[in-house]
């Protein structure tokens, strides 16, 4: 029998284990899997999570973090990578340094800090670390609506404050930085504009829209829009349309969205494999 060798994009994940499997690193490879990435990851923490919340979060060291990185980098290498859930400041600051000694490229950052459920997913004297030393460091970054307040120091409520954040978090991290982009996601938001996105590259002012889904079941969307972006990077497509299409696949996602355990379900990664 003859063998085929078959050449694939490869993408890291570095981020937090959700046990139910709706969030971070799981999300993030089945998101990898469905754009044909090969999928690899660096374990920053493992939460005892499911559909109702977050109930333990134990952090690994930075070192095992650092060496997970190394690992995939040094030998298989990566076109593209994310960050989730990086928990504390020691984290960040290790896989920062990471991120500048490895010349990671197309870095997407989710500046995850607080999930859709309420709890806390990043220590307080983290935020500033992660502003410093990691964000300028990443091509996009997609701050939820939460997150997009903290960056901004703007309370959001209406499109509007969505594009000022977006421009006020431009300007703040491209000082000094390559950040070519920030996406404001608007799953947060209420009325019309919930799942409305904005995209700002410090020229254009973007609105992504495509359609509300009405559902509960949305644990996970934001991992699953920057895995998205990741992928599609790491397939050689410029930012704009990576996040573009990573916005429709997440909304083809949610359509599928899983009706498990109490609390708020997953999204249907392999929607086309669901009946419904
Ligand atoms: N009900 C919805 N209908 C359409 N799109 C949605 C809906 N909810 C979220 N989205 C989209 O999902 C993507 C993720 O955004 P969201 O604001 O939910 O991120 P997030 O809060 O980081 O997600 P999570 O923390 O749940 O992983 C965005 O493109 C957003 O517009
Ligand atoms: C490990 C991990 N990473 C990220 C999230 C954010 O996702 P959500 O806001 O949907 O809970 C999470 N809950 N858990």
């Amino acid at each position: 029998m003859t063998t085929t060798k078959t050449s694939i994009p490869i993408a890291l994940t570095i981020a937090g284990s959700d046990s139910g499997g709706g969030a971070g690193m799981q999300t993030d490879l089945k998101t990898f899997a469905f754009h044909c990435v090969h999928g690899t990851s660096a374990i920053t923490c493992i939460t005892a999570q499911n559909t109702l919340g977050v109930v333990r979060v134990d952090a690994m060291t930075s070192d095992a973090v650092i060496a997970q990185i190394r690992a995939v980098v040094e030998d298989i290498g990566v076109q593209a990578a994310k960050t989730g859930m990086l928990l504390n400041q020691e984290i960040i600051t290790a896989v920062a340094g990471e991120v500048t000694a490895l010349q990671i490229n197309n870095l997407v950052v989710d500046p995850v800090m607080v999930s859709r459920t309420g709890a806390q997913l990043i220590d307080d004297d983290a935020i500033q670390t992660l502003c410093n030393q990691l964000i300028p460091q990443a091509a996009i970054i997609t701050p939820n609506r939460y997150e997009a307040e903290i960056l901004s120091g703007l309370e959001i409520v209406c499109l509007e404050d969505m594009q000022t954040a977006a421009e006020i978090i431009y300007r703040n991290i491209s000082k000094n930085s390559g950040t070519k982009a920030v996406l404001v996601k608007g799953g947060g938001m209420s009325g019309d504009v919930k799942g409305v996105d904005v995209w700002f590259n410090g020229e254009r002012l973007e609105v992504l829209k495509t359609k509300q889904v009405e559902t509960k079941n949305t644990h996970g969307t934001g991992c699953t829009l920057s895995a998205a972006i990741t992928a599609n990077l790491a397939l050689g497509k410029d930012l704009w349309t990576a996040v573009k299409d990573a916005k429709e696949y997440v909304t083809s996602a949610l359509s599928y969205s899983l009706d498990i355990g109490q609390g708020q379900g997953p999204v249907g990664h392999f929607f086309p494999l669901l009946e419904k």
